[in-house]
């Protein structure tokens, strides 16, 4: 057993999903932040549990090979990038293992050799056309920026070498402006003070919406801010301001009044035109979205008389590259005013062989099959947390003869894949992309087909259980119990996660796990094991 404060030489063997890098000693784990597979460190272990350790390290003796010195001055303390002091190429090798681990961590049947090899960037900075920064006061000074490596504390940066050089420009000269007319940053102790969040987005013109989160409507010399934030950034098109009142980790509330401009913005992929909103959802990374995209639809193989379903469909982004091919598409999406945009978009681009419904896709979908809407050809692109169960189980139902996934997780992903396995359909291609490059995040695109046209598999729907934990939740509950599996020792149950997450304020369906009968006992989640979902809660970020 490892003891706290003991210094040892390790060599780093691999890089987990968090990208810590992995050493063993006597063959007990222990994870390493900063490190990289081959390097050689010195550590001092400053964290002992049941199944592995936690080591800092205190001297490089051996670089790796692939170690390069990151180029961004705040990358040491920022939480956005993960994978900054590791050579590019080797960011997309690790990318495609991990896809690969995952694929086999959850038993698919696969032959590597259909795994390709991750679709990288050329020029891998500035290319996020979206970016939500904190704002805060700390002593006197306003500073704005993004979250430090695992904690809540904002990072006051000059730049980001990801974002675009205006959304820079947009930082420095909202944070003068601040300053300037005496605008107070939110202090969420206190409950004092308007500016939250800034969320800046653009387009591939370089043409700029910059998003004000407050907490009241009215604040002072607002219109001496925005008249400046103009002529200072000539490229700010729209300003919006949304009002966040709630006490939640959620950045953005419901309420948005334009501030100057139209509220939205224009963008292109391939010579489709979408229009975006504040709330909506649009890939972050436009060059890969392209390529992204463009191989969804060669997996997708879409015949002109196709019934295409384009599942968690956003502004209708996919829905529309599909429909040139397609009989018709449907779309379903969470977020109305997406659907609105998607409505919007398809009429923009003449395409009139779509149709786009708002709700939830595990209520719409059952719904649509129900009135014997079936699709020769699915395509999903869920949030982190995979699809809910009764969506694959309507699409097993409707049994396509296709099913392209493309998805944000590797590990929701391969559990969601082996459930379609199991039921007829065989993974074919799998074509990892880099959308996030220095990160550890990867993209996905999967290509299923129905192993025999005519197995038809009918199942029952539950519809009562479901848990509609927020799209923006970053954790399933399955990687939820995993971590704390790994990392505490201990299983828990969805019921005592659901009781946390509930306890938190965190969204979790209305009737999921709750007693059927109002006497009925249900077991309480224990303190210890409180306290290793609320751990693990705050590692994903959910709070
Ligand atoms: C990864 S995005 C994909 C959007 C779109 N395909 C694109 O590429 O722009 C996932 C989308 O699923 C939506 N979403 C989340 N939960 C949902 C649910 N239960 N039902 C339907 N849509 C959902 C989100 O609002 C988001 O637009």
């Amino acid at each position: 057993m490892l003891i706290n404060g003991l210094i040892t030489e390790v060599e780093i063997i691999d890089l987990n999903h968090t990208g810590q890098g992995v050493a063993k000693i006597d063959n007990f784990v222990v994870f390493v932040s900063g490190a990289i597979t081959g390097d050689v460190v010195e550590i001092e272990i400053t964290e002992t549990r049941k199944n592995y350790a936690v080591g800092q390290i205190i001297n490089i003796v051996k670089p790796s090979e692939f170690r390069i010195k990151s180029p961004c001055e705040h990358y040491e303390q920022c939480g956005g990038c993960q994978l900054m002091h590791m050579d590019y190429n080797e960011q997309l090798k690790y990318k495609k293992n991990r896809v690969i681990n995952e694929l086999k961590r959850s038993n698919v049947s696969f032959e590597e050799s259909i795994v390709y090899d991750t679709i990288g960037m050329e020029d891998t900075y500035r290319y996020r056309n979206k970016i939500a920064f904190s704002v805060i006061e700390k002593n006197d000074e306003i500073q704005i920026g993004p979250y430090e490596q695992g904690t809540y504390n904002t990072v006051d940066i000059n730049g980001c070498m990801l974002q675009s050089k205006e959304a820079d420009d947009v930082v420095k000269a909202f944070k003068n402006l601040m300053v300037k007319y005496k605008i107070k940053a939110y202090d969420k102790n206190l409950n004092r003070g308007i500016a939250r969040n800034i969320v800046i987005r653009n387009n591939r013109k370089h043409d700029l919406m910059l998003i004000i989160v407050t907490v009241t409507d009215n604040f002072h010399n607002k219109g001496e801010l925005i008249n400046e934030l103009v002529s200072l950034v000539p490229n700010i098109k729209t300003i919006v301001q949304n009002v966040n009142n709630k006490n939640t980790n959620l950045i953005m509330g419901r309420k948005n009044i334009t501030l100057y401009g139209e509220g939205t913005i224009i963008d292109m992929i391939d010579d489709l035109v979408f229009t975006i909103s504040p709330e909506t959802f649009f890939q972050v990374n436009p060059v890969q979205t392209e390529k992204l995209y463009q191989t969804a639809i060669q997996y997708a193989d879409i015949g002109k008389h196709d019934i295409c379903f384009d599942i968690y469909c956003g502004i209708g982004t996919i829905s529309l590259m599909a429909a040139k091919k397609a009989k018709k598409v449907y779309g379903v999406e969470i977020v109305e005013q997406s659907i609105i945009n998607a409505r919007e978009n398809a009429k923009r681009n003449n395409i009139n062989n779509t149709e786009f419904f708002a709700g939830k896709a595990e209520i719409i979908v059952p719904k649509l099959y129900k009135q014997n809407i079936k699709a020769d050809i699915v395509i999903v692109d869920p949030p982190r947390k995979g699809c809910e169960k009764e969506v694959i189980d309507t699409i097993i139902s409707m049994s396509p003869k296709k099913v392209v996934y493309v998805s944000c997780n590797p590990s929701t992903l391969a559990r969601d894949i082996k459930l379609l396995e199991s039921s007829g359909y065989k993974l074919q291609k799998v074509q990892p992309v880099d959308q996030f490059p220095w990160t550890v995040h990867v993209e996905t695109v999967v290509c299923l087909s129905r192993k025999n046209p005519d197995d038809r598999i009918e199942i029952d729907l539950n519809l009562d259980e479901l848990d509609i934990t927020a799209s923006e939740s970053k954790a399933t509950y399955e990687e939820i119990k995993d971590y704390v599996q790994k990392n505490h020792g201990f299983k828990v149950s969805s019921l005592y996660i659901s009781q946390v997450k509930r306890k938190l304020g965190l969204e979790v369906g209305t009737n999921y796990n709750l007693p059927k009968s109002e006497d009925a006992r249900v077991p309480q989640c224990p303190p210890e094991k409180e306290k290793a979902i609320t751990e693990t809660l705050k590692h994903f970020r959910m709070i």
